[in-house]
């Protein structure tokens, strides 16, 4: 098999401990949907080898910018590099060796009812890689247990998962591919805060081990402040702060105030 490989994804997942390297970057980004505007002017960086949380306002615009990010949404402006490559100037081949350095996880898990989990995973290699099935089996098989599901768990169909199950299922897909980022949008929505809680560290432990970077979608205040490296504020059309939790607690703005020092905050600060 003959595959042109443009992003070295070792060099991407190896710099957790190194200097910083920017692995995502978002420029000067403007998307609009009729007369609405939903992002002008936003600018966001992301390391390679972090966690990083991205919170706002309901309605602010974190899913179009995820979007636009993966080339699901048009942009009016801006431009989005990826593993230093401007996205909107690659070839065919050099977009699908990006999509391959990258998973996402959606909402709701979004597996395929018909596949059963081992099958789900299966996907991402299916499009993208040529393989004996044997060797995707036990590829699949490794991502179960790397996402600390329990092997008969591959045989199961998403109606027979419970929704940790199924994150985890989902993560085990994004992975699929060994990518060197993961898109997670709101992955512990819907779970109880110790399922949440067990995800976070998941979370956590393979951004560690593998040298993963995560982009993290999310209202779940757990998550910031027990897994996420650095967050990043929508709001206003724009990342109105990104730094660590020390950065959101001292920042001024209204609406990170209210969040990070709210009543539900003073309690997981203890
Ligand atoms: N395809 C679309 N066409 C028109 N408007 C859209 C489209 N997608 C998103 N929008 C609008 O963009 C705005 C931002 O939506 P978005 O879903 O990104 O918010 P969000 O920050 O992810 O919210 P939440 O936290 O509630 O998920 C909303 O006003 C939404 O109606």
């Amino acid at each position: 098999m003959e595959e042109e490989q443009t992003v070295d994804k070792t060099e991407w997942q190896s710099t957790h401990a190194g200097e910083r390297k920017v692995i995502l970057s978002a420029e000067d980004i403007t998307v609009r949907f009729g007369s609405q505007t939903v992002l002008d002017g936003l600018d966001l960086d992301v390391y390679a080898g972090e966690v990083l949380g991205f919170i706002g306002p309901s309605g602010a615009g974190k899913s179009v910018l995820l979007r636009t990010i993966l080339g699901l949404n048009k942009k009016q402006g801006g431009t989005i590099k990826l593993f230093d490559q401007n996205i909107e100037e690659l070839d065919q081949d050099e977009r699908k060796a990006i999509d391959m350095a990258m998973g996402v996880l959606f909402q709701q898990g979004a597996l395929f009812s018909s596949l059963n989990v081992l099958e789900n995973i299966q996907v991402p290699m299916r499009e993208y890689l040529n393989m004996p099935k044997a060797l995707m089996d036990e590829l699949a098989m490794l991502k179960i247990e790397m996402v600390g599901l329990a092997p008969e768990a591959a045989w199961k169909f998403p109606d027979e998962l419970s929704g940790g199950m199924i994150k985890r299922a989902a993560l085990a897909r994004a992975l699929a591919l060994d990518p060197a980022i993961v898109f997670l949008d709101e992955p512990t929505s819907g779970l109880d805060p110790i399922g949440a809680a067990d995800f976070d560290e998941l979370v956590g432990q393979l951004s560690k081990t593998l040298g993963l970077t995560v982009y993290m979608v999310t209202h779940d205040l757990d998550s910031l402040f027990s897994v996420c490296d650095r967050i990043a504020v929508l709001g206003n059309k724009k990342v109105l702060v990104a730094g660590t939790i020390d950065d959101m607690l001292v920042c001024e703005d209204e609406w990170v105030q209210s969040y990070f020092n709210g009543k539900r905050a003073r309690q997981i600060k203890r």
